[in-house]
């Protein structure tokens, strides 16, 4: 098992106004490896966006590491952890968030362009991508001629073009119906499976835990290990 990403003993609070500082992170671990889906539950207001937007590189922890491939991000230059996003991290959400004037295949070149792909070779990958998430039948169709499953297809082929090897994804099931969510958490699946990119699911839709490889459960701040159908599988 290859390590994609490493947090290690982070901690995060914020200074509430007029209140108390609130503690978010406790000395929290939480390693990602490449082949492997995680899921990453807890109560509302415990911590998961905020653990995500640490190990993406987006917040920086009050305490603790954050290694991504071996490299060290609090070392790197603001520029050098810009670039270390755009090259390896694919992130989707609860709303595809496309671009309604594009074209499916016009979506996943932004995203593309995002990481220094244009040209022919861009078209290829955008191509790949669309094919490896199922969608590229619909390629050439417009964010309002697709369903919700279908437009995460495109929002995931987005996330993941250009060989991005590391994928957040926050509440990519929730917006869409009980069919089109099994849809998607199986994709999820086949895709860390078959491509090795590890993914962190933030979720709080339970079907993710008989998908994925680990489980983890925020909760006062601590990290808890939650069992998975999908570990063994
Ligand atoms: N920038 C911020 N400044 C102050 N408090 C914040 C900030 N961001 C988050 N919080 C607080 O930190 C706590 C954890 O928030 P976070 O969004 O990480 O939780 P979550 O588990 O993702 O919640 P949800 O499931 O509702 O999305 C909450 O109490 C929230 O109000």
């Amino acid at each position: 098992m290859s390590l994609a990403l490493a947090c290690r003993g982070i901690s995060k609070r914020y200074a509430a106004s007029g209140t108390s500082p609130l503690t978010v992170l406790r000395d929290v671990d939480l390693t990602l490896h490449f082949g492997r889906l995680s899921v990453l539950m807890g109560p509302s207001g415990s911590g998961k966006t905020t653990l995500m937007r640490i190990a993406s590189c987006i917040a920086a922890p009050d305490a603790g590491e954050v290694t991504v491939m071996g490299r060290t991000v609090a070392a790197l230059s603001p520029k050098e952890r810009a670039r270390l996003r755009a090259r390896h991290f694919g992130f989707a959400f609860q709303e595809p968030r496309l671009f309604d004037a594009l074209t499916a295949i016009e979506n996943v070149l932004v995203g593309l362009a995002i990481s220094g792909h244009v040209g022919a070779d861009a078209t290829r990958r955008a191509e790949q991508a669309l094919a490896m998430t199922d969608i590229v039948d619909r390629a050439t169709s417009y964010p309002r001629e697709l369903s919700g499953g279908q437009k995460q297809r495109v929002a995931l082929a987005r996330a993941l073009a250009g060989e991005r090897g590391i994928l957040f994804c926050d509440e990519p099931t929730a917006s869409l119906d009980a069919a089109a969510a099994r849809d998607i958490a199986a994709l999820l699946r086949r895709l860390v499976e078959s491509h090795g990119c590890a993914a962190l699911i933030v979720s709080h839709d339970r079907r993710f835990l008989s998908v994925a490889h680990e489980g983890f459960s925020l909760q006062d701040g601590r990290l808890a290990a939650l069992d998975t159908e999908g570990a063994g599988a």
